[in-house]
């Protein structure tokens, strides 16, 4: 089996990527470092730490690599079976041009083998997104055929890979933790789905995207968030901060209320599932910085991702939201030189006031009780 698979960077590489090479698929990564590009066809190779108590270092092999802005991403869609990606939200509708010229030379060469497209970003449904910039780039005619050869599937994936440590001259080397989860959705693929070790098929994804999202990434987020604020410089550091573990942890408690009402999770084991990521967040092996977690908090503040929609879903069920709207009100005061969503972020706040800024970009209505209490919390803490 043959894979091409979009963004060589930590996750692409410490995970998916890994996961496809390891279970023996001859894997292309398409991306758009050249450093990473040339590195990945010089050595074919590559190295993965996995920390943990018993920490070893895995090479990955018969990897090669393409510009994804290249022609031959179109040669490589035509042919391969199952094409990943983990490129950032944002990059998705970037390159769907491409999947659907790739789709056309596929259609036009008479490729009638299934291809499963799988979209690993930290997103619900992100896969089914993908999807529909795709159709919005393929000319009508060919939309029939891509309803019947080609499966959308979407899925959730977990697995803290932080970049590589500052010291690191390799370009390729990556750090991992021990923990990693890939399910995806059996009910999306045409064809038989690939057997892929630690791929895992669920006909149930939505329980376990939000399961996943809603806590992990909601109390990921806050500890980023909180710890900034409080002065720290990694999760680790925050996490251990009782002050700022108090808010997390309770802000994954209520997070989790609404998912055991949806999805009828049982209480126990989702507060043991609460209490591993906490122990997750404070992996001594791993230096991950607020920052880096805390990015693009334009998009960790809309209304479907990890802080907005739990604390929707506390509304609809009628559940305490404190710990969530401190988080809320921590995003607010994220900074950074890097980021240009920080930065759009302080000018709004500064053009508009907090009120507004965050009805602007939640979705929330201005007037209500959760936007009141956010902008309480953001002042308290100005
Ligand atoms: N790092 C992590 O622990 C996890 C990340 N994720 C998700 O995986 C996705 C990627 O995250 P990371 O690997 O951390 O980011 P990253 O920044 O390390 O990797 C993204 C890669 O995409 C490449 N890229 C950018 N534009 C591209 C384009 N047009 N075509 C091809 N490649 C392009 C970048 O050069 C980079 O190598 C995000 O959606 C993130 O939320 C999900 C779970 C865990
Ligand atoms: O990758 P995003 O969506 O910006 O968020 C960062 C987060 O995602 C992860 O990369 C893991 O899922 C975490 O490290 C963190 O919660």
């Amino acid at each position: 089996m043959k894979a091409l698979h979009f963004g060589a960077g930590n996750i692409g590489r410490g995970f998916i990527g890994k996961l496809l090479a390891d279970a023996g698929v001859e894997l292309v990564f398409a991306d758009v470092n050249q450093a990473v590009l040339d590195a990945l066809n010089a050595r074919h190779e590559y190295p993965v730490h996995v920390v943990g108590e018993q920490a070893k270092v895995e090479t990955v092999r018969n990897v090669s690599a393409v510009n994804s802005t290249s022609d031959e991403i179109i040669d490589l869609i035509a042919e391969v079976d199952l094409l990943t990606t983990a490129v950032g939200p944002q990059i998705l509708e970037r390159i769907a041009a491409s999947v659907a010229k790739g789709l056309i030379k596929r259609h036009e060469e008479g490729n009638a083998r299934p291809l499963n497209i799988i979209a690993c970003e930290n997103m619900v449904r992100g896969t089914s997104q993908l999807k529909q910039h795709v159709l919005k780039a393929l000319p009508e005619q060919y939309h029939s055929w891509l309803e019947a050869n080609i499966g959308f599937v979407d899925s959730a994936v977990d697995r803290i890979v932080p970049p590589s440590a500052a010291d690191s001259s390799d370009p390729l080397e990556v750090t991992v933790e021990t923990f990693s989860e890939w399910i995806v959705d059996k009910t999306q693929f045409v064809g038989e789905p690939p057997a892929i070790a630690g791929m895992e098929l669920t006909d149930n994804l939505m329980a376990f995207v939000e399961r996943k999202l809603f806590t992990l990434n909601t109390g990921h987020a806050i500890t980023a968030y909180l710890g900034q604020q409080a002065g720290h410089q990694t999760i680790r550091d925050a996490i251990l901060d009782g002050q700022i573990r108090a808010v997390v942890q309770g802000a994954m408690e209520e997070s989790g209320a609404v998912l055991i009402k949806r999805y009828g999770f049982d209480a126990e084991k989702h507060a043991a599932y609460i209490q591993k990521i906490l122990s997750r967040f404070e992996n001594p092996y791993l230096k991950d910085d607020v920052e880096r977690v805390g990015r693009q908090p334009l998009r960790k503040l809309s209304a479907g991702d990890r802080l907005i929609k739990p604390t929707l879903g506390t509304l609809e069920y009628q559940l305490p939201h404190d710990n969530l709207v401190k988080g809320i009100a921590a995003a607010l005061h994220y900074r950074s030189d890097q980021d240009p969503q920080a930065q759009e972020l302080a000018t709004l706040l500064e053009k508009q006031g907090v009120q507004a800024t965050l009805a602007q970009i939640s979705g929330l209505d201005a007037q209500s009780e959760v936007v009141s209490a956010a902008v309480k919390a953001y002042n308290a803490t100005a």
